[in-house]
């Protein structure tokens, strides 16, 4: 892209003294013998978009799913470092993971909404992480969580119908409010919109910028358009290690590292 560009960068939410919300020391990853991320030192601003941005295979999904313990459903994989959500380490032995992924969700590349209704797609969550007092009360989490993900007045009159029956667009805002119906504190976004046309992809964009009032969100993106169309934070990484970051304002116009500038310009990638 070129770096003028940038000037469509979102405004960042300014709230200069709030501690980071998740903070990642000398991050390490490794699958079996092999690994995958070096000492990666990040921290997640509270209620800002972080993107997550680098050639393919240089590590920013595997940094993304250790933000919520994805990386322990993986045979082999072991995380190094400390990670802290607030003040809490959460590979300390007396972290509840189901309780975490509830604190850090996360939507996937692919829509992949549950073989259920769309009421039942949003519901699931509140119900078995018993969010919802009584039946008013999920309905109320339910009709909520569809607004905030855009999806209200698409799908208000067809709630009992198949979640699989939507379109691309609206099964990956399903998700969304599948994702933000336990009231998570972080939403993690693999590549949202790769699976997603223009418009579709336009209309997640923008609700990642309504949704970033309430959430924390970092998100991992191949489009550098979008890294700066959403995010105020951006980190560019490369062969596994974090090379740059820092507002996405001065990662894209005034990068320090001549990787990173060779990466935005398109000299590699
Ligand atoms: N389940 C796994 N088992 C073994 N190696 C893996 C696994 N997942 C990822 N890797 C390796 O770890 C490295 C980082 O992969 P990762 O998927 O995190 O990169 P990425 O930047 O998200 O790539 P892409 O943009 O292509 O999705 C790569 O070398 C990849 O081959």
């Amino acid at each position: 892209m070129s770096l003028e560009s940038a000037a469509t960068l979102a405004a960042p939410v300014s709230r200069p003294n709030a501690p980071p919300k998740m903070t990642g020391e000398n991050v390490g990853v490794f699958y079996g013998a092999k690994q995958a991320l070096f000492d990666v030192n990040l921290k997640i601003e509270q209620f800002n978009v972080t993107s997550l941005i680098g050639p393919s295979g240089c590590g920013k999904s595997t940094f993304l799913r250790s933000l919520n313990r994805m990386n322990d459903t993986i045979d082999g994989c072991r995380v190094t470092g400390k990670i802290n959500l607030d003040e809490d380490d959460i590979y300390d032995p007396s972290i509840d993971v189901v309780e975490l992924r509830a604190r850090v969700g996360m939507v996937f590349q692919k829509p992949n909404p549950f073989p259920k209704s769309i009421y039942e797609n949003v519901a699931y969550g509140p119900k078995i992480h018993g969010i919802a007092r009584n039946k008013a009360d999920l309905d109320e989490i339910v009709h909520s969580s569809l607004r905030r993900a855009g999806l209200w007045n698409e799908v208000k009159d067809r709630l009992q119908e198949p979640g699989t029956g939507l379109s691309g667009g609206q099964q990956q805002r399903l998700c969304i409010a599948r994702a933000i119906a336990t009231k998570p504190e972080v939403l993690l976004m693999d590549e949202p919109c790769s699976a997603l046309d223009p418009i579709a992809t336009a209309v997640i964009e923008e609700l990642i910028d309504e949704l970033r009032e309430n959430f924390t969100i970092v998100i991992v993106t191949h489009s550098m358009q979008q890294a700066a169309r959403v995010s105020q934070k951006t980190a560019f990484f490369h062969l596994g290690k974090l090379i740059e970051e820092g507002k996405t304002e001065d990662i894209f116009t005034n990068p320090k590292n001549k990787q990173t500038q060779d990466y935005i310009t398109g000299r590699i990638g």
